[in-house]
């Protein structure tokens, strides 16, 4: 009887606005050779297409629908820059990264049928030889049989520090007290809706970054993955 095949192993990390997902996502994904999932990306692009279509965002079916049919494509460039996101034919990699997507994101996120009409997506990034899945629920929801599973995290005033370091540098203008209520609005909707709340997976090893550098957070996450 021939065994079993193995699972493709996932590494899920998940975690509030501005912890460093996305950026240990990616570093450990290329230090692991494996696929990377940016979950927040394919929010985000749905929730720019709809207000590209006029759509309101509390309209549930209206926005259920976008999501069905919003066409997202992520493509890497040959000289390893930024990956594009590419919605509807269109590259909105810098639209999709401003914190008013990540808002619309956030609000379209709380609508039950658009999570079932993402799931498949979702899951379909699941490729030999692993994978690396960055967002809110991928360790509790999306990927909840995942072999390895983090919580990445960082106080509040921290992550809005980063995150507006990140936003100057791409040349947007922003203030740190907005961008504190923004992610703190953010956090507290994100955690308390009622589909896939942000929480960290039952062992899930979780990993607060406040005050560790970035190559200290990927060297403790290699380390969960390849321990010893
Ligand atoms: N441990 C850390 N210490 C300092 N800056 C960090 C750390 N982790 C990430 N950053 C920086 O914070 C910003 C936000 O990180 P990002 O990966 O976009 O977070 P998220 O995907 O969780 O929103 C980026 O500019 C990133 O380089
Ligand atoms: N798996 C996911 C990923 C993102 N979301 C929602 C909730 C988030 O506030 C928005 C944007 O997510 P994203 O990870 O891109 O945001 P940050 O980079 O953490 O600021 O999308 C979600 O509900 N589930």
């Amino acid at each position: 009887m021939t065994k079993p095949d193995k699972p493709v192993p996932v590494l899920t990390i998940d975690g509030p606005s501005g912890s460093g997902k996305g950026t240990i996502s990616r570093a450990v994904a290329d230090a692991l050779g494996w696929h990377l999932l940016d979950s927040g990306a394919i929010y985000r692009a749905v929730g720019y297409a709809a207000g590209m279509a006029g759509i309101d965002l509390s309209d549930a079916q209206a926005v259920t629908r976008c999501a069905e049919t919003t066409k997202i494509v992520f493509r890497d460039p040959r000289d390893g820059g930024e990956t594009r996101v590419i919605v509807n034919g269109h590259d909105a990699t810098d639209e999709l990264r401003t914190e008013t997507c990540g808002a619309a994101a956030s609000a379209i996120a709380a609508i039950p049928a658009v999570r079932a009409a993402l799931f498949d997506k979702q899951r379909s990034f699941r490729k030999a030889p692993g994978l690396v899945a960055d967002g809110r629920d991928m360790g509790t929801v999306v990927f909840a049989d995942a072999e390895h599973k983090i919580f990445l995290t960082a106080s509040a005033e921290e992550r809005a520090r980063r995150r507006y370091k990140q936003l100057k540098e791409k040349g947007l203008t922003v203030t740190l007290s907005s961008l504190l209520r923004e992610i703190e609005a953010r956090d507290e909707r994100d955690a308390t809706r009622k589909v896939a709340p942000l929480k960290p997976a039952a062992g899930a090893v979780v990993i607060d970054s406040t005050a560790i550098p970035i190559d200290q957070v990927i060297a403790r996450v290699l380390a969960v993955v390849r321990p010893g």
